[in-house]
């Protein structure tokens, strides 16, 4: 982790200190992603098997998730496993019932002209769940329960194959949890581009989606980045690429905690970044020693190493001066060890979620808390939140208005078009006045 006193640094000094890693903008990621939906544009579904074997070694395969496949695929998992995910499930599913945005009521702004505001689904939503290096069946829960509680008619989701070819038990078991209505095992910019064009494969059809939704490595993002750039191309959520975890930590902080939760990030990817900022010289030095110790023992060390190569630890002056930190980079997460933690959150504004005090491991709101985990990275969240049920539907405004209502406002439009130049408005709004 790369040691750095902000106030020692120019202004240059501190955007490069709070920089993304580059690789993840590397134009080879770009112009990959590019050829893959060219050619996924021009060949359809034999482009998409060509680079999924390419890529992932295998073709694309649609994986059942009836309830006879789903009690198959419990009894594959120890009953532990599966009571976990029943918890986990549930738990997402209460979270986003709760806070599913409602119609509001009819507000009148003049006698005899009222309007509201009403909450849509979407028809269709296309979940990428990353499957490259872990299977995050938990991405699947997610992502599709949101899905669900909002009431998206079509929910398709699409997922590497692991390396020998398979689907992990638990992937099918979230499948289930979540009610979702297809599963495929297909990965990377490939997915992005099948479910963006619709294609035809040997193993059936995959529908174009209205919205795409989830995160990735690098090469998902810019797929999902360039698929909702194209004319007609689905929308996307928001971009969820490499993890990021900043922690601001003072003196008083567990520093064996706060090192496991820098790792439990860094372990993601060798783009992920973690961040420790703290106005203590003894927290940094005692964290980043406690990181070097933890990491020997990890199972993907490699992976960790390679992050905590564009890791951070920051001192800064004070709180206050922490908290303008982590609203500079705007963080996937943003976790707060220190004193008052829970004051401190007033002065955060960007972060896609905040986790309060030593006890909120953000482990627990990887898998099980309840708000989704999908976040905005790469700065994302200074105007962009994490996924909720919101982000499956849209609102629309709905206009009633009375003979009178009509009789007093449409002089008042009429004239603001007229002054716009805009003749035929005006006379469609004097038509109400005249009856
Ligand atoms: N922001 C969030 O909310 C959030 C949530 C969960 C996970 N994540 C992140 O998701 C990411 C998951 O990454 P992953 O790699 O494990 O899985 P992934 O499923 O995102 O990517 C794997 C796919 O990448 C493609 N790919 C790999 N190398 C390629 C190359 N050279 N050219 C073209 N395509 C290539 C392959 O087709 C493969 O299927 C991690 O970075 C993790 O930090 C983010
Ligand atoms: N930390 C990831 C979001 O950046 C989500 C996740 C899934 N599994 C474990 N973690
Ligand atoms: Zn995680």
């Amino acid at each position: 982790m790369k040691r750095i006193d902000w106030n020692k640094l120019d202004a240059a000094g501190r955007q490069a200190a709070l920089a993304r890693p580059q690789q993840r903008t590397e134009g080879f990621v770009t112009s990959v992603v590019r050829e893959i939906f060219d050619d996924v544009q021009a060949r359809g579904g034999q482009a998409v098997t060509d680079w999924a074997i390419k890529l992932d070694g295998a073709a694309p395969r649609r994986v059942e998730i009836t309830e006879k496949a789903a009690a198959e695929a419990r009894a594959d998992l120890p009953p532990a496993a599966a009571r976990a995910l029943r918890v986990a499930a549930d738990n997402v599913r209460v979270f986003h019932a709760a806070t599913r945005p409602e119609d509001s009521a009819f507000i009148e702004t003049t006698p005899g002209v009222k309007s509201k505001l009403v909450w849509r689904p979407i028809g269709s939503a296309g979940l990428y769940v990353p499957g490259g290096t872990a299977p995050l069946f938990s991405s699947l829960l997610m992502l599709a329960i949101p899905a669900s509680v909002a009431g998206v008619g079509r929910r398709v989701a699409v997922t590497p194959p692991s390396k020998d070819g398979s689907v992990h038990p638990a992937m099918i078991v979230a499948a289930a949890e979540a009610g979702l209505d297809e599963l495929w095992l297909l990965g990377g910019a490939q997915a992005i581009a099948a479910l963006t064009f619709g294609v035809e494969l040997e193993a059936g059809v995959i529908e174009p989606v209205d919205k795409l939704f989830g995160p990735g490595n690098a090469y998902v993002a810019e797929a999902k980045r360039y698929a909702s750039s194209l004319p007609n191309g689905p929308a996307q959520d928001m971009p969820a690429g490499p993890s990021e975890l900043l922690v601001i930590a003072d003196r008083d902080a567990d520093f064996e905690i706060v090192a496991a939760d820098l790792l439990s990030q860094a372990e993601h990817d060798a783009d992920a970044q973690v961040i420790l900022v703290s106005d203590s010289g003894t927290a940094l030095t005692e964290i980043r020693a406690e990181v070097e110790r933890q990491v020997e023992t990890l199972p993907r060390a490699a992976i960790a190493r390679a992050s905590l190569e564009q890791a951070r630890a920051i001192r800064v002056a004070d709180m206050a001066e922490a908290c303008f930190v982590a609203n500079l980079y705007g963080p996937e997460h943003l976790s707060i060890q220190a004193e008052e933690a829970e004051r401190l959150v007033e002065r955060i504004t960007a972060a896609g979620a905040v986790f309060v005090g030593q006890w909120a491991a953000e482990t627990l709101g990887d898998y099980a808390a309840g708000p989704s985990h999908v976040l905005p990275t790469d700065g994302g969240a200074r105007t962009l939140g994490g996924v909720t049920t919101a982000s499956f539907m849209t609102t629309m405004s709905v206009q009633m208005v009375t003979q009178a209502g009509a009789a007093a406002l449409a002089p008042v439009a009429a004239r603001l078009a007229r002054m716009e130049g805009l003749e035929a408005h005006a006379r469609a709004a004097d038509l109400r006045t005249e009856a």
